[in-house]
């Protein structure tokens, strides 16, 4: 039986240190699930509401809680979201947090999968599914709102396309990290880390583009299979409503679409996320026109995992990627619906970590689940592995 017979909250930490929600679910019968929310810095303004974890624990407790026990079933996770969705009775979360809500969601599956002995993955799959893994994308420099002073793209990132395994890319990936490491050690510029492990450089983007492009060109003939190059230009936290500031480069829309086609072609970009402001939907589309025959051009603040959202973005040929993060919209049900109507209409989902992050691993689950071609989960640090290592065991049958 898989009907829940209890639900804790509490506040954690996160890896920036923050307080973060984390639920445990009970079932009847004994089963056990236990997930904790993420968080974002460079949020989108569509995404679902995260209230501060103090007050989303207690608003779910209030009404989220009391619709959960003794009548919801863990396994039944459509039944499980419905009632997280009925007890906020908000279209974003606001009343209980879309933390509150992920945590409890993603919980609620583990619990379910619990009582089933099965995988995470299986219980949310099916039977069939465990053969197909993503191509991890990682995160080697970064700068915007995930460290001061760096570089004014967001993520630089390995797209180890050509590896013939999750393992293989995931090592791959923390080897293109070291190999730039290495080179900004030669080249005698200092470097901590980013929010996501990434390395946060105080140098200019093109620099960044020559010693990313370089480590990934090494790796490759080391491990003798192609590591394409990806952005994650995170292009709302550079517009000002006029125009994209990159420090003393100030480029309109039109010139920022220039831009990011000449990337595209100049570093052979497999990945562009969001490389225009967040309503930008014919930006998007006349990118798309130009290079999505050549590359991903993936909204995540354009969409934020909304499937109406998205659905607009499939009519209007804006993009042909979507970034999925469940915690933009609150429910692994709702993440699912936005992965499925992306698939159905030839847009690749790619499944993401936030940069605030946990070492709660059920994105790893979910990509498998859904037969996603990508995720994002950054390269080093412990929440970034806990995934990557997480793919590796079911890689293996070892979860
Ligand atoms: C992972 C990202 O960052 P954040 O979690 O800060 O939105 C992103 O923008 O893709
Ligand atoms: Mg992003």
């Amino acid at each position: 039986m898989t009907r829940i017979s209890g639900v804790s909250l509490r506040r954690v930490l996160d890896s920036r240190g923050n307080p973060t929600v984390e639920a445990d679910v009970l079932t009847v019968s004994g089963g056990f699930g236990r997930a904790t929310a993420p968080s974002g810095a460079s949020t989108g303004e569509h995404e679902a509401i995260e209230l501060p974890p103090n007050e989303a624990i207690a608003a779910a407790r209030k009404h989220a809680v009391p619709r959960l026990v003794e009548t919801v079933h863990a396994g039944n996770q459509r039944e499980v979201d419905a009632a997280l969705r009925g007890a906020d009775g908000t279209e974003e979360f606001s009343e209980i947090g879309a933390n509150s809500a992920v945590a409890i969601s993603m919980a609620a599956a583990k619990a379910g999968a619990d009582v089933l002995g099965a995988p995470l993955y299986q219980h949310l799959g099916g039977a069939f599914r465990g053969d197909q893994f993503p191509v991890p994308l990682g995160n080697v420099v970064g700068g915007g709102e995930h460290a001061a002073d760096a570089t004014h793209i967001q993520e630089f990132l390995a797209a180890p396309v050509g590896a013939p395994s999750v393992a293989e890319a995931a090592f791959a990936n923390a080897a293109v990290h070291e190999t730039v490491g290495d080179l900004l050690t030669e080249r005698g510029i200092p470097a901590a880390k980013g929010d996501e492990g990434a390395w946060a450089p105080a140098i200019d983007d093109s620099e960044a583009f020559e010693i990313v492009a370089a480590a990934c060109d090494q790796v490759a003939e080391e491990v003798g299979f192609d590591i394409s190059f990806g952005l994650d230009i995170a292009a709302s936290e550079l517009w000002d409503g006029d125009a994209y500031q990159y420090g003393e480069t100030s480029r309109s829309p039109e010139e920022q679409i220039d831009y990011v086609a000449e990337l595209v072609h100049e570093y052979d970009l497999a990945y562009v996320e969001d490389p225009l402001e967040e309503n930008d939907y014919e930006g998007f589309a006349a990118l798309t026109e130009r290079v999505g025959s050549e590359a991903l051009i993936c909204g995540d603040d354009l969409f934020v995992t909304n499937t109406e959202r998205l659905q607009q973005g499939i009519e209007q040929g804006a993009g042909n990627s979507i970034l999925i993060k469940p915690n933009q919209i609150g429910t692994l049900s709702l993440a699912v619906d936005a992965i499925e109507t992306a698939t159905r209409n030839g847009f690749t989902p790619v499944i993401s970590h936030r940069s605030g992050e946990t070492e709660d691993t059920t994105i790893a689950h979910l990509a498998v689940a859904t037969g996603a071609p990508f995720i994002k989960t950054g390269t080093v640090g412990g929440e970034r592995t806990a995934k990557l290592n997480e793919l590796i065991r079911i890689a293996e049958d070892a979860v």
